[in-house]
């Protein structure tokens, strides 16, 4: 039986007169890279929008790990089990990288408000808790030695590294990371390829939104194309890359 960690059904949504999405069905397994590709404006970032709880679907649902998942608050996404990273990097731009990673972390913890103000023993075992496995995701993604260096300090590349790291924090289900690599040059591209891969191995199940399309077709297992807000293929990127209607959509364009 199939281990599915998102199952899409029927996701309608509508901007005034503007369809953005149209009855998007799509079912991500665990384990796997899922990419989600389409031309410009065709409903890829209301889509992640709409998973992430900053828009709420006119029709359709979601089962997250084989439960319904309501995405209705931005605040229970992580809780939920989904974290995602931005377009537009959205770190703490005054905090270290290690403080970014631990403010990830702390969706998962417990001791609250009256435990970080009286400093109790669990509070305390715990920050140290948290501290701990902020160091390891930091060492996972491969920039340990930037750890007390405010991230807005870090390069571009690494800014990004840190904003995975800050995901992986909340031990999500499903990553979800929109265009990871644009702004990226060849190099960083190619060691944000190898993570993706690595966090594959590991067993997690990664979406992602990307522009360039020979880092989508190299990396994902199988991939969604959307175009005009509609499911236009799916399946491995061999099959999609030989699909009439997505050479005509999207590659054919050679704009993206
Ligand atoms: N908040 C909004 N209000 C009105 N229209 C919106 C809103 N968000 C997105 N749209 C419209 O919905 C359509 C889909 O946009 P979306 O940003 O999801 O596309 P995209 O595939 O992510 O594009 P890109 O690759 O350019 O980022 C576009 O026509 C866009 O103008």
């Amino acid at each position: 039986m199939s281990d599915l960690v998102l199952n899409v059904s029927g996701i309608s949504k509508r901007f005034g007169g503007l369809q953005a999405l149209t009855d998007v069905r799509m079912q991500i397994e665990r384990g796997q890279v899922y990419g989600l590709i389409g031309p410009n404006g065709a409903g890829k970032t209301t889509f992640f929008n709409v998973i992430t709880g900053l828009y709420t679907p006119d029709s359709g649902s979601f089962e997250l790990a084989g439960k319904p998942y309501e995405p209705t608050e931005v605040h229970l996404v992580a809780q939920a089990g989904i974290a995602r990273t931005f377009q537009n990097i959205r770190l703490f731009a005054e905090m270290t990288a290690l403080e970014n990673v631990m403010v990830g972390r702390h969706v998962r913890t417990g001791s609250g408000l009256l435990g970080a103000i009286f400093r109790t023993s669990k509070f305390k075992a715990e920050e140290l808790a948290i501290e701990h496995r902020a160091r390891e995701l930091l060492d996972y993604v491969g920039i340990a030695n930037l750890a007390d260096y405010k991230a807005r300090t870090l390069s571009y590349g690494d800014q990004r590294r840190l904003e995975i790291a800050r995901a992986l924090a909340t031990d999500p289900q499903l990553i979800a990371l929109d265009e990871p690599a644009a702004g990226m040059n060849a190099t960083e591209k190619i060691q944000l390829r190898e993570l993706i891969d690595k966090i594959r191995r590991d067993h997690r199940t990664v979406l992602l939104i990307e522009h360039d399309v020979k880092l989508v077709m190299g990396l994902c297992d199988r991939v969604t194309v959307l175009d005009y807000g509609k499911v236009i293929a799916q399946g491995t990127p061999a099959e999609v890359q030989r699909n009439p209607q997505v050479i005509e959509a999207y590659l054919g364009t050679g704009g993206h």
